[in-house]
């Protein structure tokens, strides 16, 4: 067998995108993209087409997550081919246009790539979020950013899964990747948060020129995090909140918890541990936009994926 049998080979990425504001209050994102909007030097790569795009202006201008639903989450079939008009809430409606300038979602006219940059209060540092675990030109392209991010790490979130996984802006491409830089709090830039999502993005653009200018990847491994389960606060019959994220937990992003660890605090001092079977690793631990979504945190568990070598055609 010849070695070539095994490449896959993908079309020349030629049109990117990075997506800031699809969250109007996480500022890293928003930044970067306004700064790259004036003067986009910075982001220029041969043979590459760049586009740094705002995706939710309305809620960047008010400097809150959205106006009038998470755009993050209105990527669906459903609203992607709904009748257009005045009436439909205004993250389906920009979901549309996104679609439109940047996909067709699922088709071949679809952007090759697409950074999404969020923030989150959670002490996740610089986390890159992959959405399939079969996508071997992202998981190539991690592998990339982890080697050349050494000896800082950079964790990879898989959100692939039957009921916890949702439609995102990014996923219009062909390749989406999201970013996830914190802690930071929304609203507030933070100078440590802002740099490193500056360099993840500058080695993810690098990659994206070697793999154009003809480089092969040869087959690699990537260990990534695949979301588990999502835990909601304890609360009363009421529905409101009895507990906080235990001392223990709190700011402890990708450490793993195991079962009798401590999990929550009751406001009376009481300790809540965790019960589940085995040793989990928790991401998003107390990240404010989720409180409106009943989450704590995520449970993640540890597994190593295969990347096969890939080559442009
Ligand atoms: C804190 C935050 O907004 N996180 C993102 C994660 C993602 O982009 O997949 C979201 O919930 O949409
Ligand atoms: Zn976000």
């Amino acid at each position: 067998m010849t070695s070539s049998t095994n490449v896959s080979c993908f079309h020349e990425a030629r049109r990117v995108a990075i997506f800031g504001g699809t969250h109007g209050n996480e500022m890293s994102g928003v930044t970067l993209v306004n700064l790259w909007i004036q003067n986009g030097k910075e982001i220029h790569r041969k043979g590459v087409e760049t586009k740094p795009f705002i995706t939710n202006p309305r809620a960047v201008e008010k400097c809150t997550r959205y106006v009038d639903t998470d755009l993050n989450r209105a990527f669906t079939t459903e609203n992607l081919s709904a009748p257009s008009g005045d009436d439909l809430p205004y993250e389906v409606q920009r979901a549309q246009q996104i679609n439109e300038i940047f996909g067709p979602k699922g088709s071949p006219e679809a952007y090759d790539v697409i950074f999404d940059l969020h923030n989150t209060t959670s002490n996740m540092g610089c986390t890159l979020i992959l959405e399939s675990s079969k996508d071997h030109f992202n998981l190539q392209m991690m592998h990339y950013i982890k080697k050349a991010i050494a000896p800082d790490s950079c964790p990879v979130l898989l959100t692939e899964h039957p009921l916890l996984k949702y439609s995102t802006s990014r996923s219009v491409a062909k390749h989406p990747i999201g970013l996830e830089v914190g802690p930071q709090p929304q609203g507030v830039l933070r100078s440590n948060i802002f740099e490193s999502m500056r360099v993840v993005l500058k080695h993810a653009l690098d990659f994206i020129e070697l793999f154009n200018e003809g480089l092969e990847f040869p087959p690699c491994t990537v260990d990534v995090f695949r979301v588990s389960e999502k835990m909601d606060y304890p609360r009363d019959t009421n529905g409101n909140i009895i507990a906080m994220v235990h001392p223990n937990l709190q700011d402890c992003d990708w450490e793993p918890l195991n079962p009798g660890d401590p999990m929550f605090q009751t406001f009376d001092g009481t300790t809540l541990r965790y019960e589940g079977a085995g040793t989990v690793y928790p991401t998003f631990i107390n990240e404010a936009a989720y409180y409106e979504k009943q989450q704590a945190f995520v449970t993640t568990r540890r597994e190593t994926l295969a990347a096969g070598a890939i080559k442009k055609t």
